[in-house]
């Protein structure tokens, strides 16, 4: 059977800012990691959806193929498919891999379908996707955005409304070239506790009044040190960064991952601050967002 259509598409992790789980209003930004997702439809009647996970062979393809499958029941399409992945996003670390990956998979398996490629439809199928494998608590508005958008967003998850985009500014001057995105991959297991997160609300908030303000570098921070105490994780790591040069750091999502923005001059000594906890990747900020891959 010939092939009916095929695509591919990557899109961002993203760094936290404000986690929305204490609020329902959150905030990210585009890291210049990704998930590329590829998609080839048959239209055969069948409706069998292949999902295949490169280079991480231990994470289950459902929520690949609950996008796909999202994708084809929105159009009423019965085509077969295979969708495939590769990654350069640490899975369940905090980096929103999931919003990340249902973003890719849909944007490449609407682009094989030959439709337009609406971003309101492809996030909403992207956030119901998410849902269906139950791998959110708010939607990650947030998250989805800043992966799809790139740069900073600012949502009100429970509204699923884009209160703001930015990014990060020095002198007025976007600065997505003259600083590096430090992250640590600690040796520690994630804990989603929602209720422990829920008791931080006003705290958060506060957190949240910094972020919508532009200071996103004490907004960072602050989210960090309360979502850290309330999952318990270190909380001396993001303090130990910032007194090695970084300009901000804090635990990222639900961890157990933390962020660190530092000018160039520093990363070397913020590198070898975050190195004593495990492993560190350099990267950069990504304004451009998520793209069909030619
Ligand atoms: N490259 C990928 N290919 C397929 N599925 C992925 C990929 N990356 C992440 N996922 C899905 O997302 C899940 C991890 O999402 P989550 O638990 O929300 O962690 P985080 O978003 O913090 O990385 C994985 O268990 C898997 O279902
Ligand atoms: O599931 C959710 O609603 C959220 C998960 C968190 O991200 P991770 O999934 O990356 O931990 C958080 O940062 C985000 O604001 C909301």
């Amino acid at each position: 059977m010939d092939k009916t259509g095929s695509s591919s598409a990557m899109a961002l992790a993203s760094g936290t800012i404000i986690n929305a789980i204490a609020t329902g209003k959150g905030s990210a930004f585009g890291i210049d990691l990704n998930v590329c997702a590829t998609v080839e439809l048959i239209d055969d009647g069948k409706k069998r959806i292949k999902g295949i996970i490169k280079d991480h062979p231990t994470v289950k393809p459902n929520l690949i193929e609950t996008c796909v499958k999202n994708v084809l029941n929105y159009f009423e399409l019965d085509y077969s498919a295979t969708v495939s992945t590769k990654t350069t996003i640490p899975v369940k670390s905090g980096l929103s891999s999931s919003s990340a990956t249902s973003n890719a998979v849909v944007m490449a398996t609407i682009d094989a379908i030959g439709e337009k490629l609406d971003p309101k439809l492809i996030l909403d199928l992207a956030i119901k996707s998410s849902f269906d494998e139950k791998l959110t608590i708010t939607g990650a508005y947030d998250d989805a955005t800043a992966s799809y958008y790139g740069g900073i967003t600012i949502t009100d998850n429970t509204k699923r409304e884009l209160i703001k985009r930015d990014t990060f500014k020095s002198n007025n001057e976007s600065i997505e070239d003259i600083i590096d995105v430090l992250i640590l991959i600690p040796n520690l297991n994630k804990n989603v506790n929602v209720n422990r997160m829920k008791l931080l609300k006003n705290s958060v908030a506060v957190a949240f009044k910094e972020c919508l303000a532009g200071n996103y570098y004490n907004a960072l921070f602050l989210n960090g040190i309360l979502y850290a105490s309330a999952l318990n994780f270190p909380t001396n790591i993001a303090i130990e960064a910032i007194e090695s040069g970084a300009l901000t750091a804090g635990l990222s999502g639900t961890g157990p991952s933390y962020i660190a923005l530092c000018n160039k001059e520093n990363t070397e000594n913020v590198k070898n601050t975050l190195n004593k906890y495990g492993k560190v990747i350099i990267t950069k900020l990504n304004n451009k967002g998520a793209s069909i891959v030619w």
